[in-house]
């Protein structure tokens, strides 16, 4: 059916639902139309700002009836930045929309019916959790500045210094104050993503939560920066419990973080944390999750769901720097981690060695090819933990478990959408999903972090 509505039209909307990135949707027309910022329950006037066949986006003008959920945002920069997607929803509220977005997605994505999706895990202070925060940058005159850009844009949507982010730890808020300083003091220049020109293209902090250590990461591009350990020591000379400098050069004219070159400029190439009474070394190309308090919960939710009695046989397929292999590892025979980056496989084997761990092996390279060879070399795993990332397993991957008949799957996911369709292949080749667990890894965010358990029915 053709439709008369169009771009730039004010209309007035009751909104019905909240999709998974936060998104108030209401029907006008044939249209499903998407207003951020809108609640369900709220009568709301909003532009037009993109009509499709099916659907439009809106921008919101006015709130007529306000939803008794709505609070007010804590941060100023809640409506422009789009690192935080709900604050304008009560904290409650968010845990139980998230868990409404994974029963969704299971019965959407996955045909999955009967599945047990337990109350989302919130936090007791759902602020200053992050232990990490990825900065751009941008000018103020003749003044660099930090913060981060509006989505889609290279301009800063919000710059931080003088203002802190309300999701990133209090520490990591007070460094971003100072590296703009030193910045400005040695007159470094920004990137110009128009015309590919300058040195800095982002900046990451990372904290080890329990040690205090942090870490600075300066991704720059090629550009010759001869005073470059100079600058680095000075860092250190100002805020002792930096501990890590590494320059990261990427070339690349695309959006994404970290390039392939990297070198300590002071200190060393990692920082230590403790998780769970357990030590790890984290390598800035590492990952490392974000919410170190939600982690330890995530973990204890994992290691119960594999209900272990210490003679099984584990793989932790997409390992990281071992966290999960070396939690498990105490309650198992043998772990087995798989993990595509070289320098978290490294990070990997040293924390087994510094737990004192003997049970453990860590192998590189991709799992939908390392998981397949070791099963036709007659691994026959009793436990497969699968952590991936956002885009889920490759199909090698989960025929690999079916292959195997591995008895029990538990399955640790940052996306709905991918765990919900994952599962559902997994149901095909015999497996149940008895439960899911939605932990709050990222609270005033749309994302939910999840952690299923699979049996082997066939
Ligand atoms: C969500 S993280 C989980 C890491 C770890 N389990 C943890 O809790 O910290 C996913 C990990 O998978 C790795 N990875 C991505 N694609 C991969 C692939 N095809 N094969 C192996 N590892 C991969 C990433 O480098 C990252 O370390």
């Amino acid at each position: 059916m053709q439709n008369s509505v169009k771009s730039g039209e004010i209309i007035e909307l009751q909104i019905h639902g909240l999709t998974h990135s936060g998104d108030g949707v209401g029907r006008h027309e044939n249209l499903a139309v998407f207003v951020p910022g809108a609640l369900p329950g709220e009568l709301v006037k909003a532009q037009l700002n993109q009509v499709k066949k099916s659907f439009a986006r809106a921008e919101l003008l006015e709130i007529c009836e306000q939803a008794p959920q709505r609070i007010n945002p804590s941060c100023q920069f809640a409506q422009y930045c789009g690192g935080c997607q709900l604050q304008h929803l009560d904290y409650l509220e968010q845990l139980a929309h998230k868990r409404s977005v994974v029963e969704s997605a299971l019965r959407r994505i996955g045909k999955l019916e009967d599945v047990t999706v337990l109350p989302t895990l919130g936090m007791e202070h759902p602020w200053h959790y992050r232990n990490k925060i990825h900065l751009q940058l941008g000018q103020e005159g003749n003044r660099i500045k930090l913060g981060f850009f509006a989505e889609g844009t290279y301009e800063l949507a919000a710059i931080l210094g003088q203002q802190v982010c309300l999701l990133v730890d209090q520490q990591i808020n007070l460094l971003v104050a100072g590296l703009e300083q030193l910045i400005n003091d040695y007159d470094l220049t920004p990137y110009h993503w128009s015309d590919q020109t300058g040195l800095l293209r982002h900046i990451v902090i990372r904290k080890g939560f329990q040690t205090g250590e942090m870490m600075v990461v300066l991704v720059t591009s090629g550009e010759p920066w001869p005073g470059e350990r100079e600058w680095a020591k000075d860092l250190i000379k100002r805020y002792p419990q930096v501990v890590s400098v590494v320059r990261n050069i990427n070339t690349s004219a695309g959006r994404h973080i970290l390039g392939k070159e990297e070198r300590v400029l002071f200190g060393r190439d990692y920082i230590k944390d403790v998780l769970n009474g357990l030590q790890f070394n984290i390598s800035a190309s590492s990952f490392y999750q974000v919410n170190p308090v939600q982690t330890e919960l995530l973990y204890h939710k994992t290691l119960q769901m594999a209900g272990l009695t210490g003679k099984e046989t584990v793989i932790d397929a997409y390992c990281g720097i071992g966290t999960i292999a070396n939690f498990l590892a105490g309650h198992a025979k043998r772990v087995v981690g798989m993990e595509i980056v070289p320098a978290a496989v490294q990070d990997a084997q040293e924390n087994a060695k510094q737990n004192g761990l003997r049970n453990t092996e860590f192998h590189t390279g991709p799992v939908e090819k390392l998981l397949p060879q070791m099963v036709a070399r007659g691994l026959k795993p009793d436990l497969v933990v699968l952590d991936p990332p956002r885009k889920g397993c490759a199909r090698e991957v989960l025929q690999a478990i079916e292959e195997a008949a591995v008895p029990k799957v538990v399955y640790v996911s940052c996306d709905p959408a991918t765990l919900a369709r994952d599962l559902g292949i997994l149901a095909g080749m015999g497996y149940q999903t008895l439960q899911v667990q939605p932990v709050d890894m990222f609270p005033w965010t749309g994302h939910v972090e999840c952690v299923a358990w699979m049996s082997r029915v066939v």
